[in-house]
This record gives structure tokens, C-alpha cells and sequence, in this order.
């Protein structure tokens, strides 16, 4: 019997039946295009890098560079240029406002603001003037004329920036490995030759590292290592070493995504590795690769206990990195998807403690626990530990490391390790395909 719809059909309808010869042929396209694909998900392993802002996301993007795709890092070298040198200018720019800011209020009989100290301090700034007044277009360059959305000042990275160089030709009377500046950076570069003694005057001047120590002034973390090699930094055939491009700071704009080729028991697998940025202002652009991750790497700093957000100064750092995580356990997209937690900057953290600043100082449930390393580690890995065990799927596990970011040989030995438990999770998820 014919069907209603067969009955309603118009006879002049065209006969939609194939020959069998040509639906076989479509069939086997799409069979084969399903391999393909399958085939493609096998060797690529999608992996997020989390954590709020300076937590050294990049930085561990750079140490899987390093690990893996060292060329390209060689290649890239140059471009950290402008990067050291806009890292410089920041630094003595902050100096210079913030000794400013203290001077206007300054007391009677503070041997560090005396009438001799102000007159050493007005000399060096207006000597470093012309250096100072070449931050914002230095950024600019950097950033390839975009700015910040909710204009915030600085300079940051976004996709593919290392190819953003306007002139990155080399001439035959330059040695190698060299490549010319861009305009700005080679405005910045002559700059800083010119100024290295009164950089150097200003960074080593005992009222600077007085207030640096009672945190009067704060600088970026990389701030004082830049200061203190300035002499190197500024030589004319300068190159930035792996250290400096390990040190350097600029912020991560939206999501930047990193491949590598890595063979592991004789196959090649495609490492995509989404670096995001982490300011509260970007955390909602991490939404989209949330699906076909099969890792988060989160990544909390545990030296950051007595500093506040960037973007919220009366939020602690650390209060923000546990929440951020316990957000990210409770996330059911994440609930099949394998969690290491990287506790990093303890370099930092035992130099702070070392230095006799307490943590109880800023967090006050730390209580009268011993103001030690070993201690204050403890401590902030189980509040993580203890919110993963409250917040998460009850099967899966949380693989947590202490970090430092900046120690190669350390890191790259626990990469190869998280790679490995990575990679066994990836291969249990794609046999499911
Ligand atoms: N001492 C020390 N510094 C670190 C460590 N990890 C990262 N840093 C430094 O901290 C700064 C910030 O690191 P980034 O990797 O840029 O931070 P991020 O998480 O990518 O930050 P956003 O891109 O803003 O989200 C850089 O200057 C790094 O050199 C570490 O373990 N120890
Ligand atoms: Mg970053």
C-alpha cells in the first residue's frame, strides 16, 4: 500500500533514487572521510592551559617550545627583543612614578626621602625622560596598533604576533642571527645604551631598594633581573637569551594556540596547546575550547599570597586561583577530562618566606602554622587538593606538581611526565571513537 506522503507526492516530483554504482561511491567517500577524521583525532591532543593572570601560562607554552620545537624558538629569538626592552622602560617608568607618589608625602626625617635623596632622584628622571616617553608607543608596536579592550595600557601577545615585525630583513653587513629592529624598538635599543648608568644608578639607589622591600614600590616579577643585567641587554648585537625569553612578561590577548609535533612509541602526535589569557576581563574566551579538550594544565602561584589582582585589588591572588579551580571541578564539560595542577613560582615563594615576609600576614586561617616552605607548600596544596575532592566527579583524579617555571631542566622533566599520563588518557578517550 502507498504511504500518505508517497500520495501526496506531485507527479511531476523528479525520482529521487540513486543508482546503486553512485550511492556505493558517496558511501565509501563518507566512510573514508570518517577515518580521516578519526584518524586525525587519534594523534591530536588538545590541551588548555588555565590559571589567572601571571600564573606562568606562557611561560610553560615557552618550555614545551623549548622541549619540542626548539627551532622554532630560535627562529622567534629577535622578536623577544622589543619584548626586553619594553620590560626595562615598564620597570623604570614604575619606579619613577611611584618614588614620585612617596615624595609628595613625604615625612620629616625619613632618611630614605631626605632634600639630597629628592635632588639625586629629579636628576636621574630627567635624565630617563626620553626613555620613559617611549613606553606607550613601544607597547603599541608590540601589540601591532590594537589596544586593550576597557583601556588598559600595556603590551601584550596574541596570535601569531611574532610575525608582526614590519622589517625583519637582514643585510649583508649585519651578523648573523641579527635582524633589524623595528622603528620603535630601535628607537628603544639606542635608548637604553644611552641611559644604562642611570638605569643602573636608579635601580641600585638605597632609597629604590629600600621601598622595594617594604613593598612600597612594586614591579613586575622579572622587573629586577632585567634591571640588574641591563649592561648585557644593552650591547649592540644583543640577542635575548633563553632565560630572558623565559623571564620576559607580556600578557596573553584571547587564546594562542601552539602546535607541536611530538613522536611517542613510534607515533607522531599533534600537540595542540591552547595558551589563554588570564585577567578576569578574558576568562570568558576560554568558553569555546572547552569541548575537545582532553587536559587542563591549571596553574596556580603559590607565591602570590601577599599580592591582590591587577584587576580587583581587594581580591587576594591566591583566594582567586582556588576559586578559578574550584570553578573549573565543578565544570560537568570538564568531568571526563584529565586535571593537573601545577603549583608554581615556588622559587618565589621560598625566597619570600626566606626574606621574612609572613603568610599569616595575609591570610589569616594560615594561622600559627610554621612560616616555612615546606609548611606554607602543604598548606596551599591541600586547600587545592580539598576543593578537587568536594568539587569533582568522584573518578577523577587530580595530578598536581610543584613548579618553577623558570627551571628548565626541572621543567621539562615534569612535562615529559604529565605528557605521558596526557597521552594515556587521550589514547583510553579516542579507542571510544
Ligand atoms: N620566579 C618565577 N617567575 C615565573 C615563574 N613562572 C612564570 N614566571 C614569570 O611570571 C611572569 C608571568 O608569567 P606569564 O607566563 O606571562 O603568565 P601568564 O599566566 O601567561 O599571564 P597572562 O598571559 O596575563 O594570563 C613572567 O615574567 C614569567 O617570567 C616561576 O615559576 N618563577
Ligand atoms: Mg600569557
Amino acid at each position: 500500500m502507498a504511504s500518505k506522503n508517497s500520495r501526496r507526492r506531485p507527479s511531476s516530483a523528479p525520482n529521487l533514487t540513486m543508482p546503486s554504482e553512485v550511492s556505493e561511491r558517496i558511501d565509501e567517500e563518507l566512510k573514508r572521510e570518517a577515518a580521516l577524521l578519526r584518524e586525525q583525532k587519534r594523534k591530536e591532543i588538545q590541551v588548555l592551559l588555565l590559571g589567572q593572570a601571571e600564573s606562568g601560562k606562557s611561560t610553560l607554552q615557552k618550555q614545551f617550545q623549548l622541549l619540542y620545537a626548539q627551532q622554532s624558538l630560535e627562529s622567534e629569538r629577535p622578536s623577544w627583543r622589543p619584548a626586553v626592552y619594553f620590560n626595562i622602560i615598564k620597570a623604570v617608568r614604575m619606579i619613577l612614578s611611584e618614588l614620585e607618589y612617596e615624595f609628595s608625602a613625604r615625612t620629616e626625617g625619613n632618611p630614605y626621602t631626605t632634600d639630597e635623596v629628592v635632588a639625586e632622584i629629579n636628576r636621574l628622571r630627567s635624565a630617563l625622560l626620553p626613555l620613559v616617553a617611549i613606553e606607550d608607543s613601544l607597547a603599541s608596536e608590540i601589540n601591532g596598533g590594537v589596544s586593550i579592550p576597557g583601556g588598559r595600557s600595556g603590551a601584550f601577545v596574541r596570535s601569531g604576533w611574532q610575525n608582526l615585525r614590519p622589517d625583519n630583513g637582514q643585510s649583508v653587513s649585519e651578523p648573523r642571527g641579527f635582524v633589524k629592529l623595528p622603528e620603535t624598538a630601535n628607537i628603544a635599543a639606542k635608548a637604553i645604551s644611552r641611559s644604562t648608568v642611570d638605569i643602573t644608578a636608579l635601580w641600585q639607589h638605597r632609597t629604590v631598594q629600600r621601598f622595594i622591600e617594604d613593598k612600597t614600590i612594586r614591579l613586575d616579577e622579572s622587573a629586577a633581573f632585567f634591571l640588574t643585567h641591563v649592561d648585557r641587554i644593552s650591547e649592540p648585537g644583543y640577542l635575548p637569551t633563553t632565560d630572558d625569553i623565559l623571564r620576559v612578561r607580556l600578557r596573553t590577548l584571547g587564546v594562542i594556540e601552539h602546535n607541536f609535533a611530538v613522536a611517542t612509541g613510534g607515533k607522531a602526535y599533534n600537540w595542540r596547546l591552547f595558551d589563554v589569557g588570564g585577567a578576569r576581563g578574558q576568562r570568558q574566551a576560554w568558553v569555546p575550547y572547552f569541548d575537545d579538550a582532553v587536559s587542563i594544565i591549571f596553574l596556580a602561584p603559590i607565591s602570590a599570597f601577599d599580592q591582590y589582582l591587577e584587576e580587583d585589588a581587594k581580591v587576594n591572588r591566591i583566594d582567586d586561583s582556588l576559586q578559578l579551580f574550584t570553578m573549573i571541578c565543578q565544570n560537568k564539560i570538564f568531568k571526563d577530562v584529565h586535571l593537573v595542577l601545577m603549583l608554581n613560582k615556588t622559587d618565589l615563594l621560598k625566597k619570600k618566606l626566606a626574606a621574612g615576609i609572613r603568610i599569616r600576614k595575609y591570610i589569616t586561617s594560615y594561622s600559627d602554622r610554621p612560616n616555612t616552605y615546606e609548611a606554607a607548600a602543604s598548606y596551599f596544596r591541600s586547600h587545592f587538593v580539598h576543593s578537587h575532592r568536594k568539587h569533582s566527579d568522584a573518578n577523577r583524579s587530580l595530578y598536581y606538581h610543584f613548579t618553577s617555571m623558570l627551571d628548565v631542566k626541572a621543567t621539562q622533566k615534569i612535562i615529559v611526565d604529565v605528557g605521558e599520563s596526557i597521552l594515556q588518557k587521550h589514547i583510553k578517550r579516542v579507542g571510544l571513537i
